[in-house]
């Protein structure tokens, strides 16, 4: 157990160190990062779990929220995947997980009206690849999770808030939990970052390596 809490830039560091040094692949980061939101999920809300809608959008974070989906789906929850990213900009383990969920036949939609009677939302939209104001869908997606009444997770970072700074970047969501990977990060505990994370749990099993 650390109080590390670190910036965007650090965690990438140690990211592309685990990956590309180590040789832990990206996808299993990812599997790893997945199953700590699956299991806060099932563990902290199981009366909030009737529809659950996974906002992606396109980067890794999507693919944690896709991942995300196949582990809830697997454990009987009904879940929804709401694509608001451009598939054209789709990472590669993007574009993996969404192949797996394709597979699984777990329903995918663009449509925001999905959201109208969700009972938990889970916000993949952005995590710590977010570097500039956010408009157009995703900002429409944003205001649309935070008019519902439903519970919010948010994957890494709540989508809007800055990884380093706190401050809310355009517009963000206001989560009830955020599940963050490897260390906490500094955008979660200054600014508006504290009431937009709600309570932080830190995902420090991930297996990443924090080299200097
Ligand atoms: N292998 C890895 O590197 C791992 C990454 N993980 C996840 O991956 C996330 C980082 O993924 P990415 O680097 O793909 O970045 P994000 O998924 O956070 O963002 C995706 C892309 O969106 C674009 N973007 C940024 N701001 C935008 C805006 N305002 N409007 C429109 N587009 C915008 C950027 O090009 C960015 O790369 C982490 O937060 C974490 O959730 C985890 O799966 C753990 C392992
Ligand atoms: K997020």
């Amino acid at each position: 157990m650390t109080d590390k809490i670190i910036t965007a830039e650090e965690m990438r560091h140690y990211d592309s160190y685990t990956i590309n040094t180590i040789g832990i692949p990206s996808l299993v980061l990812m599997e790893r990062a997945s199953l700590a939101v699956r299991d806060e999920i099932l563990h902290a809300f199981p009366l909030n779990l009737k529809k659950v809608v996974i906002v992606a959008g396109s980067g890794n974070n999507g693919g944690d929220g896709l991942a995300v989906a196949r582990l809830l789906h697997i454990a009987g929850v009904q879940v929804t995947i709401l694509n608001v990213g451009n598939p054209a900009h789709a990472s590669s383990e993007h574009q993996t997980q969404d192949k797996i969920c394709q597979y699984y036949g777990i329903p995918q939609t663009t449509d925001l009206t999905s959201l109208n009677d969700a009972t938990l939302i889970v916000d993949a939209i952005f995590g710590i690849g977010i570097d500039r104001p956010i408009k157009g869908t995703y900002a429409d997606a944003i205001a649309k999770i935070n008019n519902t009444n439903a519970i919010i997770v948010a994957i890494d970072m709540p989508s809007g808030i800055n990884t380093d700074t706190g401050e809310i970047m355009g517009t963000a969501v206001k989560a009830n939990t955020t599940v963050t990977f490897a260390y906490n990060k500094i955008g979660l505990t200054k600014n508006e970052g504290v009431d937009h994370a709600g309570r932080i749990v830190v995902a420090n099993d991930m297996g990443t390596y924090a080299v200097d």
